[in-house]
């Protein structure tokens, strides 16, 4: 097991080439946000474009755009419902988070459903929230892409059939090469884990002034932002400094805040990732 620390961050975070522009940064669709949860979505595109995305989309209820663009002017958004923008969003895309917030209604199965039917195979798509208890309910097959799934506890009982109690560090990897062989997994928890294929990285950073509804969804927007700019380092290692990075700022931040909000660690990456850029 790799114990993950700042090293990581020097495989990944990288100075800027001059000669570039928002493309080279990459293209992310966000796509999640029923009307009730909204915030998910805001969530995520906050982190993707604080962590330096080229561009975000988000794909969602129309109830939420108005919020969306109050809180990030700098993200585009769309309306889940219209398949036909869906699909040419996608097909554009880099990268394709989908799932926070996004529920489990007829609505979101649906969403879901056509999301997993357009990805192609450069692409990367990570799994959230709703979308993977979804995807645990109607045991959909994922697509033939780089997926990174980010499942809480639970989440990844939903997949798995592993209880909370009995999910060891072999179980986990067992049952990620029988249902998703190629699949990354970030297992979230004080101390969360990530698997791929035999490799197991391990934070031993992060405590509970994390835990606040909205915390995984930054952490997704975070591991998209990364994925979709940083494009000289190997994608589980886009993953990993990631998942070290948004624990660490929520470290710094709790040396004088007892809690530490989702959102403040959004707005805290820009200066993070000056820091530790190389
Ligand atoms: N502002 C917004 O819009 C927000 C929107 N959100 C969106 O809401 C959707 C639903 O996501 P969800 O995680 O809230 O609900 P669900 O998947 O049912 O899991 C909860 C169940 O699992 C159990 N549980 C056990 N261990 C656990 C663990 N380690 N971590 C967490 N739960 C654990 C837990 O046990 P209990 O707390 O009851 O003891 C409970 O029974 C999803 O799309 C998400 O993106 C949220 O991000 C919040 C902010
Ligand atoms: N006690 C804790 N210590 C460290 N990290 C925590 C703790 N509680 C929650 N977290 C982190 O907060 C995030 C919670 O993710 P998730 O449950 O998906 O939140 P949400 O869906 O509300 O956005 C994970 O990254 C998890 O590791
Ligand atoms: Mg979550």
């Amino acid at each position: 097991m790799i114990i993950l620390t700042d090293k990581i961050l020097e495989n990944v975070i990288k100075k800027r080439p001059l000669h570039s522009y928002k493309g080279t940064y990459g293209r992310i669709v966000v796509i999640g946000g029923n009307p009730n949860y909204g915030g998910a979505v805001i969530m995520n595109a906050l982190a993707s474009v604080y962590g330096g995305a080229g561009l975000v989309t988000v794909a969602t209820d129309p109830s939420n755009f108005t919020a969306l663009h109050a809180h990030l002017p700098e993200a585009m958004v769309t309306d889940y419902h219209d398949t036909t923008q869906l699909q040419i969003l996608i097909k554009n895309a880099d990268v394709v988070l989908l799932g926070s917030g996004l529920g489990e209604d007829d609505t979101a199965y649906h969403v879901l459903q056509d999301t997993l039917a357009a990805v192609t195979l450069n692409q990367t798509l990570i799994i959230d929230g709703s979308a993977l208890s979804l995807i645990a309910l109607h045991h959909f097959p994922l697509p033939n892409t780089h997926v990174i799934l980010t499942p809480h506890q639970m989440e990844w009982q939903r997949l798995s059939q592993i209880k909370i109690d009995d999910q060891s560090l072999e179980r986990n990897q067992s049952a990620l090469q029988q249902l998703f062989p190629d699949a990354v997994l970030v297992l979230k928890q004080y101390h969360t884990q990530i698997y791929h294929q035999q490799q197991v990285m391990s934070l031993t950073i992060g405590g509970p002034h994390q835990a606040t509804g909205g915390m995984g969804d930054t952490l997704a927007g975070i591991i998209a932002s990364f994925v979709a700019q940083f494009h000289s380092a190997k994608l589980v290692d886009c993953v990993g400094a990631a998942v070290y990075t948004h624990s660490a700022i929520a470290d710094e931040l709790s040396i004088t805040q007892y809690v530490t909000l989702p959102t403040q660690i959004s707005m805290a990456l820009p200066i993070f990732m000056k820091k530790h850029a190389n």
